[in-house]
């Protein structure tokens, strides 16, 4: 368990984490989101005990955690950092030992990656020679390839093709399945949507919405309402009950206060046309997130 308790970070007068408490559980797959600036690669910066905490304390199954405890943590930066004119298999090698594996299970890992990544050519090529998502993928294997027991990624999925990112969505899931403690964070909602159990939105150092993700969605109240007809509907707009409406070709999908608003939308609706959909769906993350932390995700 990762146990984030009271802490707080200043760089001079600038208060980067303001007293963050978090309590992730063992083998969960954890979402920490948070606009430009909110405080997410400072937080993960102390855990990893590359920065001293201001004040508070941050404990893994409830020992104290950072720098010296590194071999049980894998990190995936959001400022990639390969030596470029190293091949493949010295960089991952050299950077297996460092966290205490031998040389041997190192590259057996090694070569069962790239396997898995569909590269297993890239063994002995230099970090160079690789375009930009093939070289994220070897710095993802270096962060995992000694079974860290806590893994945090920093933006796993920016930079990645569509095939690229499904990849590592299984690899990251798989991991998560073998037992490993997962932090993520993304500007991306619907990966954090589809890989998290549980989530924080950071705003300003602070949480503004933490839980899990069923429940944040529960209480937001608000739902969406995706309507295809006919005919215009543009009136919809200023009936009670309807917070905001995006126009789509052929449609609409209104931001309404409760489902009981549905039923007459649907009332008004009836006498005007023919109706295609009519469908009452949950809050995305991303209106979650757009609503609390006031940043703009289109
Ligand atoms: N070494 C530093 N010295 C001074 N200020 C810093 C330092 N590192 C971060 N900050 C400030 O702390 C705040 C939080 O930065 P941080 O990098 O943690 O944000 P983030 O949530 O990771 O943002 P992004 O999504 O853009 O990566 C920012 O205002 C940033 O300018």
């Amino acid at each position: 368990m990762l146990k984030i308790d009271n802490v707080t970070k200043r760089f001079g007068s600038h208060t980067a984490v303001d007293n963050l408490s978090l309590t992730i559980p063992k083998g969960e797959m954890f979402g920490f989101l948070g606009a430009n600036g909110a405080g997410k690669t400072t937080t993960f910066r102390m855990i990893l005990g590359l920065i001293d905490l201001t004040e508070g304390n941050i404990s893994w199954n409830d020992e104290p955690i950072g720098y010296d405890t590194s071999s049980l943590i894998g990190y995936l930066p959001e400022e990639r950092g390969l030596y470029p004119k190293m091949k493949v298999k010295e960089q991952i090698v050299y950077l297996a030992r460092l966290r205490g594996m031998d040389k041997k299970e190192a590259e057996k890992e090694l070569i069962e990656w790239l396997r898995k990544f569909n590269v297993p050519e890239y063994e002995n090529k230099r970090v160079e020679e690789l375009s930009k998502g093939n070289q994220q993928k070897i710095q993802f294997i270096a962060s995992v390839i000694h079974k860290p027991q806590l893994l945090i990624l920093d933006e796993p999925f920016s930079g990645l093709d569509p095939v690229n990112v499904e990849l590592l969505k299984k690899a990251v899931y798989e991991l998560k399945e073998q037992g490993t403690t997962i932090v993520f964070s993304s500007h991306r909602m619907e990966h954090v949507e589809e890989l998290c159990e549980s989530l924080c939105i950071i705003h300003k150092g602070s949480p503004i919405v933490q839980g899990r993700l069923n429940e944040i969605k529960r209480d937001f109240g608000k739902k969406n309402l995706m309507i295809k007809a006919d005919f215009e509907l543009k009136e919809l707009e200023m009936l009670p009950g309807v917070i905001k409406m995006k126009k789509l070709i052929g449609g609409a999908i209104l931001q309404i206060e409760n489902e009981n608003v549905s039923q007459d939308i649907l009332d008004f609706l009836k006498p005007k046309g023919f109706i295609r959909q009519f469908s009452l769906e949950e809050p995305s993350l991303n209106d979650i997130f757009i609503e609390k932390a006031g940043a703009s995700y289109e």
